[in-house]
């Protein structure tokens, strides 16, 4: 499990940890880390161009420091100081190591950018002259390396205001932020590495957590010598309508493909007979009213997908809603929760995988808010809506009343294509069914959906390529027998 935490956790845990040293022995460490780091993306230090970009902060500080270091090997080392004031100690031992202070032409000249500006004591948008500085860094040849957090990211929530310093790298001190994993603060962070300056034992309980390919691996239930289908987990499927039918055929595929016990498929005719020609091992009822009665025992629903959000299609997301085992809703189940709030109110597990056009309907919040603020606005659904709640995106978070929110780290932008969300609800389904809690299913989903559509879209010279929704599906056995 990658864990991260809020600017404030960090900076409790440091204070613990700080009474336990001497005094800058935190600081030494983080800019000896970073020094490393940046030694090591130079061709050469000695005669190499770096230029630093100091704010006000500790977190210009960690840059002097390691700027110095920089120096003492022979690299010609600028700082532009960009703030009212500046580290004192930092600035003293660059000049003692022979780097000097520069005016901001010096950026264009740079091999090595060091964002030093603000770390985790960032607020708001970035102010003059850190807002030029960043944009200058962004459009200048060398290579630029965050400090802690690029400058501009909220390090808790990974909120942009504005501007933000674009890192081909960043250099983070004792543990990961928040901001460098959410979206879009992570899309401006590079590649992160963990520089351990020995906060370790003062964590809290993380706020952000994510799993790895291993954490998955012991999650996925798998079937034992006396498993059957009925007890692998038999998954209700209620997708589809006379009208639309290929998001029937996808969810029902991506829950066979993930490996459900038994689908049971329930819709209107012809959702069905599609279903019944692409998926034989589904077993389908064509539904002649508003009742799931007639389908059979399952241990979880998936409802939704191309189901229309007519009045029959209503009566129908009511009475499967009014079962007593978990439902997982998306598409026009979302849709038909958002006119009605009150069929949320019911005993078992609710699981809800809105797009943030959705969670924008859901919540009555403009899409545009929560795109740029989606740590905030998942956790605000979870406490208004009582639910398990998947926000699909640029990253996929993952919230459940007092647990850390996840955020799924595995996928590729070719994922944003027709179809494959209904691919993940037949996925997560099937978990479901299979006996995981709404958040383990939902979290084990996204991350397989995100290998099998790395897989499907890495090609045979190994670069990235366009996919279909069903490739996704088609992935999935292979992807879960590397796990
Ligand atoms: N506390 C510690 O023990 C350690 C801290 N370290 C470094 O210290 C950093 C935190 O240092 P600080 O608490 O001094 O805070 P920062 O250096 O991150 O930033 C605070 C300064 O930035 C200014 N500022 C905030 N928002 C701004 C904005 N939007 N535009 C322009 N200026 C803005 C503030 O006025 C303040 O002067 C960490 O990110 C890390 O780099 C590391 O040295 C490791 C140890
Ligand atoms: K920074």
């Amino acid at each position: 499990m990658r864990t991260a935490y809020t600017s404030d956790q960090i900076r409790t845990a440091e204070r613990a940890l700080m009474a336990t040293v001497p005094e800058g022995t935190l600081m030494r460490r983080a800019a000896t880390g970073l020094s490393v780091v940046c030694a090591g993306l130079l061709p050469g230090v000695y005669g190499s161009r770096v230029v630093l970009l100091v704010g006000s902060g500790d977190n210009g500080g960690d840059a002097l420091y390691a700027g110095a270091r920089l120096a003492r090997r022979g690299a010609r080392v600028e700082a532009i100081l960009a703030g009212s004031r500046t580290h004192a100690g930092g600035l003293a031992a660059l000049l003692d190591a022979g780097g000097r202070t520069a005016g901001t032409d010096v950026i264009e000249r740079a091999d090595l950018i060091v964002d030093g500006l603000v770390g985790i004591g960032g607020a708001g948008e970035l102010r003059e002259p850190y807002r030029t500085l960043a944009l200058a860094a962004g459009a200048a040849p060398g290579l630029v390396v965050a400090v802690d957090v690029p400058s501009g990211v909220d390090a808790s929530t990974g909120r942009v205001d504005g501007e933000a310093v674009r890192a081909q790298l960043t250099v983070t001190f004792g543990a990961c932020k928040n901001g460098l994993l959410v979206d879009p603060g992570r899309s401006f962070c590079g590649p992160v590495e963990l520089v351990d300056i020995g906060l370790g034992p003062y964590l809290p309980d993380p706020d952000v957590a994510s799993l790895t390919d291993d954490d998955v691996a012991d999650l996925l239930p798998r079937p034992e010598a006396e498993s059957d289908k009925y007890r692998r987990g038999v998954l209700g499927i209620v997708a589809g309508s006379d009208r639309f039918t290929g998001a029937a055929v996808l969810a029902v595929g991506g829950a066979i493909r993930a490996g459900a016990g038994l689908v049971r498929f329930a819709s209107a005719e012809t959702a069905v007979r599609q279903v019944r020609n692409r998926w034989p091992e589904a077993i389908t009822t064509v539904l002649d009213g508003p009742s799931v009665a007639e389908v059979g025992r399952v241990q979880a629903w998936v409802l939704g997908p191309g189901m229309g959000t007519g009045e029959e299609a209503v009566a129908l997301a009511r009475a499967v809603l009014a079962t007593d085992v978990p439902v997982l809703v998306d598409a026009d189940g979302l849709t038909i929760l958002a006119n009605d709030r009150s069929l949320l109110r019911r005993s078992a597990p609710t699981v809800l995988t809105p797009h943030a056009g959705e969670l924008s309907r859901l919540l009555d919040v403009p899409r545009e808010r929560i795109e740029a603020a989606r740590m905030e606005h998942v956790r605000r659904a979870v406490a208004e809506l009582g639910a398990i709640v998947l926000l699909k995106g640029s990253t996929t978070l993952i919230a459940e009343q007092d647990r850390p929110v996840r955020v799924n780290t595995t996928g590729t932008p070719w994922l944003a294509t027709g179809g494959t969300g209904d691919v993940l609800s037949g996925i997560a389904g099937t978990l479901l069914s299979g006996g995981l809690s709404g958040y383990d299913a939902v979290s084990c989903a996204a991350h397989l959906h995100g290998l099998a559509a790395q897989a499907a879209s890495t090609g045979i010279s190994g670069g990235h390529g366009p996919i279909a929704a069903m490739d996704v599906a088609t992935m999935l056995p292979q992807v879960i027998r590397s796990l």
